[in-house]
């Protein structure tokens, strides 16, 4: 299996500060990993690294086959996609939903490009994929958070990219809202053309099974790497945690943890 990201002993300081410590962590095509820290473990900083936007300071990272330092940036970036609700702000937000996906075809915040109708066609079937039939014609400024995050996600796919970073994507998500999100992410998922997908956020009970692999990330070091089913129960995040814990296992695989 080709590899996806490939971090060896990785750490990133700024000024005086550490800020991740002596990363190594391989993943590969095919495997979709959750990354859960609290606030401030590092975690969108591991995001920053991984697009190229912050650099290691020590340690060897390679992302999608290009060594960094021997690899075009801009290139990598192609093939990434990156939904975080920053990337809002810079949305032309009065364009209508399917402008926005297909806007992401040429990684632009706006579409200047010249598009085909095969292009609007591929926009619309990806916001059908995600649920979002219903949003075409609708004005992005309109739309709730959780129908943002749907339109957010059919715009990354629309790059086709290798890697797609879902960054805290229920965040803003009523409890209804949160579920349909993540089950459309889990149908993504098994898709057979999906982008390896990481995942990032702070509650347990959103991993949904299609991660099976998680990451433990707390004050920039790895604590743990491996198995949903090796790391996602009491002992070990009682472990993780800074304080104590109880857990609750929830319909289909999930887990709740609540502080005691
Ligand atoms: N450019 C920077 N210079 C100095 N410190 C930074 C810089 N970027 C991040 N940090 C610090 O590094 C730590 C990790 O930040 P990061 O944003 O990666 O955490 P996070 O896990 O994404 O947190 P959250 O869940 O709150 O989004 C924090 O203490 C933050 O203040």
């Amino acid at each position: 299996m080709a590899k996806i990201l490939d971090f060896q002993n990785v750490s990133l300081e700024r000024g005086e500060r550490t800020i991740l410590h002596n990363i190594t962590w391989t993943t590969h095509t095919h495997e979709n990993w959750a990354i859960l820290g609290l606030n401030g473990a590092g975690k969108t900083t591991l995001l920053k690294l991984i697009h190229g936007d912050m650099w290691p300071t020590t340690g060897r990272l390679e992302v999608l086959g290009g060594v960094f330092g021997h690899t075009s940036i801009p290139e990598l970036q192609r093939k990434i996609g990156w939904v975080s609700t920053a990337l809002q702000d810079a949305l032309h937000v009065g364009e209508r939903v399917e402008k926005i996906v297909l806007s992401g075809k040429f990684a632009s915040i706006g579409v200047y490009e010249h598009y085909t109708a095969a292009d609007m066609a591929q926009a619309k079937q990806y916001l059908e994929q995600m649920g979002g039939s219903a949003l075409i014609g609708k004005r992005y400024a309109t739309l709730s958070q959780g129908e943002r995050q749907t339109v957010l996600i059919a715009r990354a796919l629309m790059a086709r990219p290798q890697l797609l970073i879902l960054d805290e994507p229920c965040n803003g998500l009523d409890l209804f809202a949160r579920e349909r999100l993540l089950q459309h992410v889990a149908q993504l998922a098994a898709a057979p053309d999906s982008p390896a997908l990481l995942f990032v956020s702070h509650y347990t009970e959103e991993l949904l099974p299609c991660f099976q692999n998680v990451l433990l990330l707390r004050d920039g070091q790895i604590v743990r790497q491996g198995t949903r089913a090796a790391l996602l129960n009491q002992a070990v995040l009682s472990d993780f945690y800074p304080a104590p814990i109880q857990t609750a296992t929830l319909s289909g695989e999930r887990l709740a943890v609540y502080p005691q």
